[in-house]
């Protein structure tokens, strides 16, 4: 159900999805047999293949395969993959046609993930460690479209861990085009951060480093760990993005916070609340403008650039209570089991993280858009 932009560069399989309807029995009924894939991504260093096994030897009742991302020695184009059971581990091999993740886990690792299921019987749960390099954004997009086109795996969650010595530093750092740093964009899009290696750093420095992971990400969970140690249902079964989230989502979206630039280069969270309707049509408008054109601007002329958006929304003539997740360029509507209860306390709850974004014009944007079409209907 994940709509994409038409022009497409870099993944030029992801196909825009038409047709889509939200909600319906259809996909809860799916999600029964569909597998959850967690993306850990994380800088460098952080701690993400510390995380990976750590979660392989904990006890647990899931049948768990874990894609590594160990280009260490030997040949970039192998990855390891290495499922675990009841503490029982045994490993097989990605083969990877360019080494790059994010391409080849789409034409090849996903259907060698799904071979593999074929041939040693279904996994539970599936967790995928990208390079420290890597926009988480791009890697869960493709499990996003792929799930939608009839794969048995669906993106349950992306967890980020920050280094806690480093990460200040990893934040702050100035790319030589202007562009959002990998770091700040790992912990823009992650439903979940652990903040790792806290032993190395003084209580003051742990504050410091928090508040600056809060001021990119107001809405995310964020944890802080040892060694990766975490509870593994922490970590596990977020639902992210499926409807399941609806109820914890409306939740969290009442505590969410519109942050302030901590860092240089300014990544906030905004957050803000419409009374009333929306249409469909009027909300894919205002996303697609917002995420796709790239038409809404700040005050100093600069287009907002999104790239996690969360909200849950009303939608004239539906019963229930819309979620909108989006991801750089791809969202998706999904009704959730939350009914509104009265008339007059439909409302747009929306959550965005990005650059150069102004809640002010936002919220302006948004009500003209909604009431655009709605008036002259
Ligand atoms: N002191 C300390 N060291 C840690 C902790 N967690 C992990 N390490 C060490 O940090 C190093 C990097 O950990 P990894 O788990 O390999 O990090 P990664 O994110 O997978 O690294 P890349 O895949 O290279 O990006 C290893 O030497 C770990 O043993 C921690 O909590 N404290
Ligand atoms: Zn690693």
């Amino acid at each position: 159900m994940a709509q994409a932009p038409m022009e497409e560069e870099e993944c030029p399989e992801l196909i825009p999805i038409e047709d889509q309807e939200v909600g319906g029995e259809e996909a809860d009924l799916s999600h029964s047999i569909k597998i959850p894939v967690t993306i850990i991504t994380g800088y460098l260093g952080a701690g993400k293949t510390t995380l990976l096994n750590y979660i392989l030897t904990e006890q647990h009742t899931k049948r768990i395969a874990v894609i590594l991302n160990e280009f260490g020695e030997g040949s970039a184009l192998e990855k390891s993959l290495a499922i675990s059971q009841g503490g029982e581990l045994y490993e097989e091999w990605l083969e990877l046609r360019n080494g790059c993740l994010c391409c080849s886990v789409k034409d090849n690792g996903l259907k060698a993930i799904e071979n593999l299921m074929q041939k040693k019987g279904k996994f539970d749960y599936i967790l995928l460690e990208t390079t420290g390099l890597a926009d988480p954004g791009a890697v869960a997009s493709m499990f996003w479209v792929d799930a939608e086109l009839g794969s048995d795996i669906y993106l349950d969650g992306i967890v980020s861990v920050v280094d806690a010595k480093y990460g200040l530093q990893h934040l702050t750092a100035e790319k030589s085009d202007g562009l959002i740093n990998e770091a700040t964009r790992q912990v823009a899009v992650a439903d979940l951060i652990i903040i790792n290696k806290t032993d190395l750093i003084s209580q003051e420095e742990l504050n410091k480093i928090r508040t600056a992971v809060r001021s990119i990400n107001g809405l995310v969970k964020i944890l802080e760990t040892q060694r990766s140690r975490v509870d593994l249902c922490e970590v596990l079964d977020l639902h992210a993005f499926d409807s399941l989230s609806g109820i914890s989502l409306q939740k969290k979206l009442q505590h969410a916070q519109t942050t302030h630039p901590h860092l240089d280069k300014s990544i906030v969270t905004v957050t803000f609340e419409i009374l009333g309707n929306t249409t469909e049509e009027n909300l894919n408008e205002f996303i697609q403008n917002l995420l796709w054109e790239r038409s809404v601007k700040d005050k100093a002329g600069h287009p907002m650039e999104v790239i996690r958006l969360k909200g849950l929304v009303s939608i004239k003539d539906k019963s229930h209570q819309v979620i909108v997740q989006g991801v750089h360029e791809l969202y998706d509507l999904e009704e959730t089991m939350v009914r509104w209860k009265e008339d007059d306390e439909r409302t747009n709850r929306l959550v965005l993280i990005g650059r150069n974004l102004d809640k002010d014009i936002l919220k302006q944007v948004f009500i003209a858009t909604m009431t655009e079409k709605q008036e002259t209907s």
